[in-house]
Order: structure tokens, then sequence, then C-alpha cells
């Protein structure tokens, strides 16, 4: 370990986050009642230019109104290269409930994109006297964003988490596909005359979960597209989750049961876990570093290892 300890991220489970328009005000009881950890209502791509100043006051008026229980409730904002963004953080931050638990950046490009929005929240919240401090969340979606999402992951304290938006990051990379997330036909390996196909979103994935984790941001997984494709979906959050993502997003409710089920440590991890840190208790009793478990080795590292899934199966717990 270096001499910079890697620092914690936010306490709290982050297994699914559930989308919803801003303008469709229809869903928001049903995604307050759903199994989601997140709720992210929008204002940006899934709402039309014409339904912004609507979609804004029907977030507005669903932070007084609705129940979210023990949601954490998230409002995506618009583009910092678009007219609405100002407004959406002016009129959010001045007129929302303290229901309201975070901002949702999208396409940021830089780190000075999340100062910018720093400062005008911070500034409303010391105006309005705002009581709870609101957190951001980010979306890597550019070239520019996976070009400086270290610098990105450090740019604010109120930093909570960072998503991969598929969507427009392929659209930014200029690659050739429509799809949102998983396997895409023409990325493959050929021997012997067969396919192997290949994940082309695997290293975008590991550069955000190395810069989150580096500065104590949860790294989470963005959309998967086709919401027929329960085994598609099921497959991206397996290989998002073995990375060290903590969860997926969720654009259809169908979609929640899949990610709780993909993000929550299963049992049998967690006992296992469990086994290996008592094998390594026992080990360290007889002055060993390392020791077999089911025939493998496991050492000190092995302990860390545990820990995670551990500490991730006690946190949804509560
Ligand atoms: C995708 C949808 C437009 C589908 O809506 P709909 O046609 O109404 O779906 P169904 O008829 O299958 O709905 C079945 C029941 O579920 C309810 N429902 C639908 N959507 C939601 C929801 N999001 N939350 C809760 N409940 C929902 C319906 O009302 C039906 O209920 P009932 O009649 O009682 O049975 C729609 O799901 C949708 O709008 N999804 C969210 C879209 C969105 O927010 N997109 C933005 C995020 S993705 C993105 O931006 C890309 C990213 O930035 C990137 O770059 O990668
Ligand atoms: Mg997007």
């Amino acid at each position: 370990m270096s001499f910079r300890i890697q620092p914690t991220p936010a306490a709290r489970p982050n297994r699914c986050q559930l989308f919803g328009p801003g303008s469709r005000t229809a869903l928001f009881e049903k995604m307050a009642a759903s199994a989601a950890d997140v709720i992210n209502l929008d204002l940006e791509d899934s709402v039309a230019p014409s339904d912004k100043d609507t979609a804004r006051a029907n977030i507005i008026a669903a932070t007084h109104d609705v129940d979210w229980g023990n949601k954490y409730l998230s409002v995506r904002i618009n583009g910092l290269d678009t007219p609405f963004w100002y407004r959406d953080v002016v009129e959010l931050l001045e007129q929302s409930s303290d229901r309201l638990d975070q901002i949702m950046i999208p396409k940021v490009g830089c780190a000075a994109d999340v100062y910018a929005v720093d400062a005008l929240v911070t500034s409303i919240e010391a105006a309005k006297g705002r009581k709870k401090r609101i957190s951001f969340e980010v979306i890597i979606e550019s070239a520019a964003g996976i070009a400086h999402v270290e610098e990105i992951a450090a740019s604010s304290p109120r930093l909570q988490a960072m998503s991969l938006g598929a969507a427009d990051f392929a659209a930014s990379m200029g690659m050739s596909t429509t799809g949102i997330g998983g396997t895409q036909e023409n990325y493959y390996m050929l021997r012997d005359g067969a396919q192997y196909w290949s994940d082309p979103w695997h290293w975008a994935q590991s550069a955000i979960v190395a810069a989150c984790r580096t500065h104590g941001v949860l790294p989470v997984d963005g959309p998967f597209g086709d919401f027929s494709d329960d085994d598609g979906f099921r497959a991206q959050a397996r290989r998002s989750a073995t990375l060290g993502m903590v969860g997926k997003w969720a654009i259809h409710p169908k979609q929640v049961a899949l990610a709780n089920e993909v993000f929550t440590p299963s049992e049998a991890a967690v006992a296992e876990a469990r086994e290996i840190l008592e094998a390594m208790e026992a080990a360290k009793a007889r002055g060993e570093g390392a020791t077999v478990y089911k025939g493998r080795l496991v050492d000190i590292a092995s302990i860390k290892q545990a820990e995670v899934i551990v500490r991730q199966s006690e946190m949804i717990a509560g």
C-alpha cells in the first residue's frame, strides 16, 4: 500500500439506479416503490427540449410530494454545453425539499466541469441555508471524460459516484455500434475459423474503477439498452461486478431485480469469505502469513479480498 491510504467510498448501497424521465410523472410512485437503491429522475436526454421546464417543475414537486422512503434521490441535470443546466441547478437547489440527495452531472469532460457546478451549488446552499449538503455523481461518456477520468474522480469532495454512459461514450469515441452496452457483434477475435467475442467496454470500466478507487468514489456501470435481454444484462453486470463496480443502472423496472441479484453478494460467497478470514486467523495464530483453503493459496491479500465481500454484504443488510 502506498503511504497515502485508499479512501473509503460513501457507505450506502448503490446496486441499482433506476432511471425515469422527469416528464413522466406517472412513473414516480412506481419508481419510489421499486427495489432500486438509487432513483435517478432525469432532466437530460430522456426529456425533449420543449418539456425541460415542465420536467424540472415535476421533479421539484416530487421532492415534496412523493414518499421516496429510503431511496437515495438523484436528479440528472442537463449537460454544461446546453442552455438548461444552470436553471436546473438553481431551481432544484432553491425549490426542492431536503429529500433531494444528489445531482448527477452528465457528459463531464474535465474537473472544471464539476468545479463549475460545485461553485453554483455551494453558493445556493449557503444563500438558502440548506441543511443537507448535496452530493454529486458524474457520468463518464465522452472521449474527454475517459481521458481525464482521474482528475474528474478527484474533482470535488461532493463526488460520491461515477458511471459509464455507454451510449454517449460509444458516439463520442466514434465506435461503430448503436448498441448500449453488452456484446458487440463485430468485436471478436478469430481462431481456427471460430469467433470469440471480447468486451469493448472493459478498458473504460477498468479506468473508471481505478480512478474511483484511488479517490474514494463509487464506480457504477451505466445502461444496458436491450431490456428484453435478461441474460445479456446479467452477463454485462457480472463482468462489471468482477471488475470492481458496485452497481448498474436500470432503464426499465424489470432490470432492477437483475442488478440487485448480481450486486448483492450471494450467501455462498459471503460464507466462503468468512471461512477465508477464519482460515487466515488460524494461520496468524500459527505465525503464518499464508495457508491453504480448499486446495488453493490464501494469504494476507486474501483477507482484504474477503473483507470487500463481507463489508458489502453487511452494508446492504444495513
Ligand atoms: C424504456 C421505457 C420508455 C419503457 O416504458 P414503457 O413503454 O411504459 O414500458 P412498459 O410498458 O414495459 O412498462 C411496464 C410497467 O413498468 C412501468 N415503468 C416503465 N418504465 C418505468 C420506470 N423507468 N420506472 C418505474 N416504472 C416504469 C410502466 O408504467 C408499466 O407499469 P404498469 O402499467 O403499472 O404495469 C421507460 O421504461 C423509460 O422511460 N425508461 C427510462 C428511460 C431513461 O430514463 N433514459 C435515460 C437513462 S439512459 C441514458 O441516458 C443513456 C446514457 O446517458 C448513455 O449515454 O449511455
Ligand atoms: Mg448519455
